[in-house]
């Protein structure tokens, strides 16, 4: 089981329109065989029907993403793929207006983030502030891949001049790993093969670099963490005794024997077992699914948290966060919304908004009070109950949490705390 997870890798695309993001996921569906013939002749088909001489592999992921984008408000579309080595969930996120939102959804979760250039453009605005969002989210590894070098004669010039502008913007930012790969989507150019074009060119291809890249120690092994989702009480004779709690590790390695803490009551038990579907498994480790169950008979809800006794998070009622905001009607100081954190919801008052950060120059504006649809700032939050918080820095997931509209139930907000006290 342990390996089933290892070998997985979520990433997000970003890009501006144009740049060639769908011609690239068709490329490395294509190439890493992960589409049926009929796909890749239907698309072969509406290329010579369009007069194209090449076939367009954007046809590929277009046609799936339209099916998926009907009736969903955030456009995110999730595909899977795998080859040998891994299993790949990519977030594809369209590069039109609502991007931050939209990237913010995406990438929240993601391992490694792609992000797209035209190599005959450049660095753009909009390649700065998908390196500024991916770092806010703390997405572990970044690429940057310097398509169409195609129409720039596989030129190592260009390529040099896009790779040390954006390493130079980088060092600004909080980006652990970088890689800037030079490729050609359409034409297949160090995607999944090797390019011929680029000799000068000795780094990893895409693909390559995907498989690859180590993500198993991106999460926190230490600070054990789980959220109870719900308690399982089967109603049948047989399992009269039964009970555990299930949920998703958020955090740490719990095994059967450890003492734990309930929180927020403070009850003390000791891990009595821990279920994957239908078996015991003798550990368990983020981001697995189990039903833990406790020595003693300690009153455990949704929404509990379970955590080491001299590990535990701190509940929180005032909390100090970056707000990527996700609605048109702007936040403002005094507004009342309801905030969901793990497993566990509540109900929040704006305090402050302490600045809005321009994400293309990374400047802090501390004038404008208020946060307007995709904007991103630093602010202070009073909830109702106390919150079992981390820093984002430590954990993405006891670490973040989304804000409701109380009146639609729609998500209107997402949060990084900072800090929480
Ligand atoms: N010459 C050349 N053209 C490319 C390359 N990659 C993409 N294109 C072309 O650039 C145009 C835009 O590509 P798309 O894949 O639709 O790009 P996109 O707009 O980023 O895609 P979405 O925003 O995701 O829909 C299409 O005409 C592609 O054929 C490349 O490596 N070389």
């Amino acid at each position: 089981m342990a390996e089933t997870h290892m070998d997985l890798l979520r990433f997000a695309t970003a890009g501006s329109v144009d740049d060639g993001k769908s011609t690239l996921i068709g490329r490395l569906l294509l190439d890493s065989k992960s589409i049926f013939a009929d796909q890749l002749e239907a698309v072969e088909a509406t290329s010579a029907a369009k007069g194209y001489d090449y076939t367009d592999l954007a046809l590929l992921t277009d046609g799936l993403r339209s099916e998926r984008e009907q009736g969903i408000t955030i456009d995110v579309a999730y595909r899977y793929f795998a080859t040998p080595k891994r299993k790949f969930i990519i977030a594809d996120t369209p590069g039109h207006v609502q991007y931050t939102r939209n990237m913010v959804t995406g990438a929240s979760t993601a391992d490694l983030g792609l992000v797209l250039v035209d190599a005959r453009q450049g660095l753009t605005e909009q390649s700065r502030r998908h390196a500024v969002i991916l770092s806010l989210l703390r997405v572990p590894h970044l690429v940057l891949a310097v398509n169409k070098m195609d129409l720039v004669d596989y030129s190592q010039e260009v390529y040099e001049q896009i790779h040390q502008e954006f390493t130079s913007f980088a060092t600004k930012l909080n980006i652990p790993d970088l890689e800037v790969i030079p490729i050609s989507a359409l034409a297949g150019d160090n995607v999944v093969n090797r390019s011929e074009h680029m000799s000068w060119y000795s780094g990893p291809t895409l693909m390559h670099h995907l498989e690859h890249v180590h993500v198993a120690s991106d999460r926190d092994l230490i600070d054990a963490r789980f959220p109870v989702q719900y308690v399982v009480r089967p109603k049948s004779e047989e399992h009269h005794d039964y009970r555990g709690y299930g949920g998703m590790i958020a955090g740490g390695v719990l095994k059967p024997g450890d003492e734990v803490v309930v929180l927020p009551s403070g009850m003390t038990s000791k891990i009595a077992a821990i279920d994957l579907f239908d078996r015991e498994i003798a550990e368990a480790f983020p981001p697995m699914s189990v039903t833990i169950r406790l020595e003693d008979d300690v009153d455990v809800s949704r929404g509990d948290m379970i955590a080491r006794i001299k590990n535990a998070p701190q509940p929180s009622q005032d909390i100090d966060a970056m707000v990527c905001w996700m609605t048109t009607t702007p936040l403002k100081p005094r507004q009342k919304l309801a905030i969901k954190h793990t497993t566990r919801t509540a109900r929040a008052l704006v305090k402050d908004i302490q600045y809005r950060l321009d994400v293309n120059t990374l400047h802090r504006d501390q004038e404008t009070k208020e946060l307007g649809v995709n904007e991103i700032g630093r602010v202070q939050l009073r909830t109702t109950v106390p919150l079992l918080v981390d820093p984002y820095s430590q954990n993405r997931t006891t670490g973040s949490f989304i804000l409701i509209d109380e009146a639609t139930g729609i998500t209107v907000g997402a949060g990084m705390i900072n800090s929480g006290s």
